[in-house]
């Protein structure tokens, strides 16, 4: 078979598998990794690698074995060491080994932002054990935010009000963190008026930038998402200027999604992805060019004339409520019905379910981001996951 180009997918979950049929579409093999079987990218990828990328040293061998043209990272465990290395000895690591490394954990991103270049951050300490946790949040003061350096999706994260509530989230964050370092950042608490992500996207040509996304998290995970949201001109100048500065810092050519808070005029950087963010599947209806696509053009060179935006769009979350091996999905059907626009769903077959999971996102375009909110939160709303075996009426298969 002829292909485009090879890919090397570290991470398979949802932002992986709609990337996998983006850059499919463009011609490009993929081969799918991921800590277990019939991960969703592996479901529509051209061959699949079982491992955990935590351990160096299958990660080495399966880039050996495999010699992609590029290796994208997907998830945010992954041992970016051995990215390093390899990216030294000529491996095309996306958008660079040094991206990874730096954003794999939340103290490497947060040193290069604040320290070497001077974004507004929110004031932070890292620290080891509880003593140090007590002796940090008395330099930041309450409330504030405790998250493990390395974790997403707001795993481990707490906010904490008063004194008393720092033993708890110190043993929350070490008990949920990925991978085997015991550190947690302590943040101080941001009251902003609202969050954005900026997908930005750094190709051979300049950085391009998509309109800013709106988004509402809950347990520091994202429930609902819109494009475009309403920010004043200068605050996105703003945010378009510190997003340049650390994806030129960051290197390499790919989209990253660059999150923000905004309280009144100020726009404060949180962190980044140096790929497709969650919150930017939004995208999927939003944009001519999707955020998988705009990362699969610029990973291959291809040019981006132009970003078409739809229209107010929408994105909501559809979780799963228990931990489940057999699950079934229903209401597709009524939720397609929702009228008032035009509403799609991608259900993504994880292949199991436990609490708070993220199994599918219902996408809404309207005459207004609040009636796309509205649509997508309905539509999300009238999909229901069966568990267990019991037979569902109006499906068929598992999921
Ligand atoms: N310092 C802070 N002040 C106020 N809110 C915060 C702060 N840090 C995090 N949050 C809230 O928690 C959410 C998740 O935090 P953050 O993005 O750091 O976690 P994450 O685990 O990396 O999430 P993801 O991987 O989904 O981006 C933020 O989007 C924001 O809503
Ligand atoms: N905020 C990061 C994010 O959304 N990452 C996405 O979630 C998947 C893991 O999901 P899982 O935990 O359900 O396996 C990842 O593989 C990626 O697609
Ligand atoms: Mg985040």
């Amino acid at each position: 078979m002829a292909f485009t180009a090879k890919l090397l997918l570290l991470g398979s979950g949802e932002l992986g598998r709609e990337f996998t049929i983006s850059a499919k579409r463009l011609g490009c093999e993929v081969i799918a990794c991921d800590s277990y079987a019939g991960a969703p990218a592996m479901q529509v990828a051209d061959a699949s690698e079982v491992f955990s990328m935590l351990d160096g040293d299958r990660l080495r061998a399966a880039i050996r074995r495999h010699r992609p043209d590029f290796v994208v990272p997907e998830v945010e465990a992954i041992r970016t060491e051995v990215l390093a290395e390899l990216e030294a000895e000529g491996v095309a690591i996306v958008p660079s080994a040094r991206a990874t490394v730096m954003t794999m954990n939340r103290d490497g991103i947060r040193d290069v932002a604040a320290d070497a270049l001077g974004l507004r951050t929110s004031r932070y300490r890292y620290a080891e054990s509880l003593d140090a946790v007590q002796a940090a949040a008395g330099e930041i003061g309450l409330p504030l935010v405790i998250k493990p350096v390395m974790s997403s999706s707001g795993k481990g994260q707490s906010l904490v009000r008063d004194a008393e509530g720092l033993a708890a989230a110190w043993d929350h964050a070490v008990s949920a963190m990925r991978g085997d370092r015991r550190r947690v950042i302590l943040e101080e608490f941001i009251d902003f008026d609202y969050e954005i992500t900026l997908l930005t996207i750094r190709t051979r040509t300049g950085v391009l930038f998509c309109p800013p996304i709106g988004h509402r998290q809950e347990r520091g995970d994202y429930q609902e998402s819109w494009q475009p949201a309403a920010m004043s001109p200068a605050a996105i100048a703003a945010a378009e200027a510190m997003a340049r500065t650390v994806v030129d810092d960051l290197g390499g050519y790919g989209l990253f999604g660059v999150e923000f808070f905004v309280h009144g005029e100020e726009v404060i950087f949180s962190e980044l992805s140096p790929r497709p963010h969650d919150t930017g599947m939004v995208t999927l209806i939003s944009q001519s060019l999707s955020e998988f696509d705009l990362h699969a053009r610029a990973i291959l060179g291809l040019p981006i004339p132009a970003i078409a935006q739809r229209g107010p769009s929408a994105s909501a979350v559809i979780l799963a409520d228990r931990a489940s091996d057999t699950l079934r999905y229903a209401g597709l059907a009524e939720a397609l019905a929702v009228p008032g626009g035009e509403v799609d769903v991608r259900l993504f077959g994880k292949p199991s379910a436990r609490p708070s999971r993220r199994m599918g996102v219902a996408l809404a375009r309207a005459e207004s981001i609040e009636a796309a909110r509205r649509l997508a939160a309905e539509a999300a709303g009238r999909i229901r996951i069966h568990y267990g075996d019991a037979a569902v009426a109006g499906t068929d298969g598992d999921a």
